[in-house]
């Protein structure tokens, strides 16, 4: 089997909207119209051709043999500016103590906060149901790849880098967060809010509560899932983890899902990735599992077998066969290569 990165092309359209329909994730979802205006937005944006505060970049992973793409993800390279800023909830601590009763106890208080200088924001992770659990590790490449994208091109990212992770939701898709919270503030449904949100934020800001919420006053239903994953997340944030993402102490005003953060330069596979020339090695072992990504015009990516060397001239690499055609790699041109396994925390 093999598989390849890639940025996202117009001809991809039918089979992402067959994707995203399986999961209507907030930032891709399987509506036609949308998925069809972010390709256009993601190849502009990846050709340079727009500001920091519109571009989106959209990467897909693609069956070879089957050409199919069954998976996905995305760099949103600023969420908030001045004209829509981006909001959360930031999650602080509150000491009180009697000392007539010699009693205490610390609260937990949620602050609405906007950000009108917001960080990147990764998303859009999808893998089709039937890729998952592969030895491939589909989802990990395609959610990996895009740091090569942006270690190789930073001035078009934020220093900070935030995903807003998926909180427990009911079967019907409810949020207990929102039931004990935003729908007392908005009247509304906690889908159609979510929904709405996509394209106007200004209720948010006029209709939240701007004092400070103890958490003692939410129902316990709504404490219960603040600051935690879905089941169908947790695979996410714990790679999140692994790289150097940690909770912001921050959650979404809507649902209570996490906000994890991360220093782009501080991302695992930005901090141990670099870039090399493409050469031969009469000897050659490919002994090691690295992502290589391509630095020309198209960006490519692939999980490849190679051998890595370094000497005065700098980092050469050679890069198994079948991989190396894939990427259509010849030597001399340059690649950018990181880890793929890292052992959490490192
Ligand atoms: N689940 C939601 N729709 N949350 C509301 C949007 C929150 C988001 N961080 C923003 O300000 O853009």
């Amino acid at each position: 089997m093999s598989f390849i990165i890639r940025s996202v092309r117009h001809d991809d359209l039918n089979q992402l909207v067959d994707l995203a329909k399986q999961f209507n994730l907030l930032n891709l979802p399987g509506d036609r119209k949308v998925l069809s205006e972010k390709i256009d937005r993601s190849e502009q944006s990846f050709a340079g051709k727009l500001e920091k505060d519109k571009a989106e970049y959209l990467f897909v992973v693609e069956d070879l043999e089957e050409k199919l793409i069954v998976g996905s993800s995305l760099v949103i390279a600023k969420h908030g500016n001045d004209d829509v800023p981006h909001s959360a909830f930031k999650v602080l601590k509150r000491d009180h103590f009697s000392s007539d009763l010699g009693i205490g106890f610390i609260h937990q208080v949620l602050r609405f906060q906007l950000d009108f200088d917001g960080p990147t924001e990764i998303g859009g992770l999808l893998v089709d149901k039937s890729y998952r659990r592969r030895p491939e590790k589909l989802g990990k490449q395609i959610s990996l790849s895009r740091f090569l994208y942006m270690a190789l091109h930073p001035d078009r990212f934020e220093e900070r880098v935030l995903c807003e992770l998926t909180p427990p939701l009911t079967e019907e898709g409810r949020s207990e967060f929102w039931e004990a919270l935003g729908r007392r503030f908005t009247g509304l449904p906690y889908q159609e809010a979510d929904l709405l949100s996509q394209s106007h934020k200004e209720f948010i800001e006029s209709l939240f509560p701007q004092e400070d919420i103890y958490l003692a006053l939410l129902d316990s239903k709504a404490r219960l899932v603040l600051g935690r994953v879905g089941e169908a997340t947790k695979p996410a944030q714990h790679l999140l983890e692994s790289i150097g993402f940690h909770y912001l102490d921050e959650v979404d005003p809507f649902d209570g899902g996490p906000h994890y953060g991360a220093r782009l330069h501080e991302i695992l596979p930005v901090k141990y990735g670099k870039r090399a020339k493409v050469t031969e090695f009469p000897d050659a072992s490919y002994k090691d599992q690295m992502l290589v990504a391509t630095t020309g015009e198209e960006f490519m990516a692939s999980l490849c077998s190679v051998d890595l060397r370094t000497s005065a001239e700098g980092n050469q690499v050679a890069v198994a066969p079948k991989a190396r055609t894939i990427l259509g790699l010849e030597v001399g041109d340059e690649v950018y290569l990181a880890p793929f396994h890292y052992n959490r925390g490192k």
